[in-house]
C-alpha cells in the first residue's frame, strides 16, 4: 500500500466529497480452464463515490461476489485494474494487500462469520486483536452501543438472535474504522425487521460517519435503501440506477432474469 494511502487510512475514515472510493477499470477475472472456463467478470467498469452507497444486483451467477471478492483485494484479477482511493491493487505486494485489508477496508457477510466460542466483545474485538492493536474495552462497548447491544456484549453469537449476531459482525467491522465496507448479502439471513434495523445502521455510517459501501444484496427493498443500483448480467455492469425504488429495482432485475 503507497504511502497515501497509509496516512489515509490512519487517520480519519470520512472521505473527503469528491474523492474516488474504488474504480474499476475493465475487470476481467475467469475461473476454471479449457472447457469450463467461465469469465465471472467480463470488463467491469465502476466507479464508487467515497460516502456513498452502492448496492450490487443481478441474476445468480452474474458475478456480484467475485465483483466484491476483486474490490476488497480478497481475490486477484486477471486483466484490468482495481484502485481503492486511487491506489492500484495489483501492484501491491502480500504486506501492502493486508495493511490494506486490515486499515482501509471492513466485511460483513450474509452468514455473520462470527466465532461461535467467543463472546460479542471478544468478536468485536478480534480483528484489532489479531492485527496486534491493544484494544480498550471502552471502545468495544461503544461499537456494540452503537449497533444498539451495549447490554449484549457477554452473550456468545448462539445466545442472539441472528439480527442481533449481524449488528455485532457490523460493530466488529466497524471497530477498525474502515473506508469501504463490502457487504455480501448482509439482510440474506434476516427477518423483514431486523434487516431493517441493519439498513438503517449501514445508513448511518454512510451519512454520519461518511463512510463508504458496497453492498451485493437480492433484495430490492436492500437496495433501495442504498443511493444507487448496479446491475450485473454475464459479468458485466448492464445498468446503474440513482436514487432507486424498490419497485423500479425488481423491475429492473426481473428483465435481466428473463
Ligand atoms: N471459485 C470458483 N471456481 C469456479 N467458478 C466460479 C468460482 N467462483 C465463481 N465461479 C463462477 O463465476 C460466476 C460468477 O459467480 P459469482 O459467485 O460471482 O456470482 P453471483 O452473482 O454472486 O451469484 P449468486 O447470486 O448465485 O451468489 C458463476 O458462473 C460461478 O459459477
Amino acid at each position: 500500500m503507497g504511502q497515501n494511502l497509509l496516512d489515509r487510512a490512519e487517520g480519519s475514515q470520512a472521505a473527503r466529497a469528491g474523492d474516488v472510493a474504488l474504480e474499476m477499470r475493465q475487470v476481467v477475472r475467469s475461473y476454471g480452464t479449457g472447457e469450463a472456463r467461465v469469465r465471472a467478470l467480463d470488463g467491469v467498469d465502476l466507479t464508487l463515490d467515497a460516502g456513498s452507497w452502492v448496492a450490487v444486483m443481478g441474476p445468480s451467477g452474474s458475478g456480484k461476489s467475485t465483483l466484491l471478492q476483486c474490490a476488497a483485494g480478497l481475490d486477484g484479477v486477471d486483466a484490468g485494474q482495481v484502485l481503492l482511493f486511487g491506489e492500484d491493487l495489483a501492484g501491491a505486494d502480500d504486506r501492502r494487500l493486508t495493511r490494506l485489508r486490515r486499515d482501509t477496508v471492513g466485511f460483513v457477510f450474509q452468514n455473520f462469520n462470527l466465532v461461535a466460542s467467543l463472546t460479542a466483545e471478544q468478536n468485536v474485538a478480534l480483528p484489532l486483536r489479531l492485527a496486534g492493536r491493544r484494544v480498550g474495552g471502552a471502545e468495544v462497548r461503544r461499537a456494540l452501543d452503537g449497533v444498539g447491544l451495549g447490554d449484549r456484549g457477554r452473550h456468545r453469537p448462539r445466545e442472539l438472535s441472528g439480527g442481533q449476531q449481524q449488528r455485532v459482525a457490523i460493530a466488529r467491522a466497524m471497530v477498525a474504522k474502515p473506508k469501504v465496507l463490502f457487504a455480501d448479502e448482509p439482510t440474506g439471513a434476516l427477518d423483514s425487521t431486523s434487516a431493517r434495523v441493519v439498513l438503517s445502521l449501514l445508513r448511518r455510517m454512510v451519512d454520519g460517519a461518511g463512510q463508504t459501501i458496497a453492498m451485493v444484496t437480492h433484495d430490492p427493498i436492500a437496495a433501495a435503501a442504498a443511493d444507487a443500483v448496479v446491475f450485473l448480467a454475464d459479468g458485466r455492469v448492464v445498468d446503474r440506477m440513482e436514487r432507486p425504488s424498490a419497485r423500479r429495482v425488481a423491475e429492473r432485475l426481473a428483465s435481466l432474469e428473463v
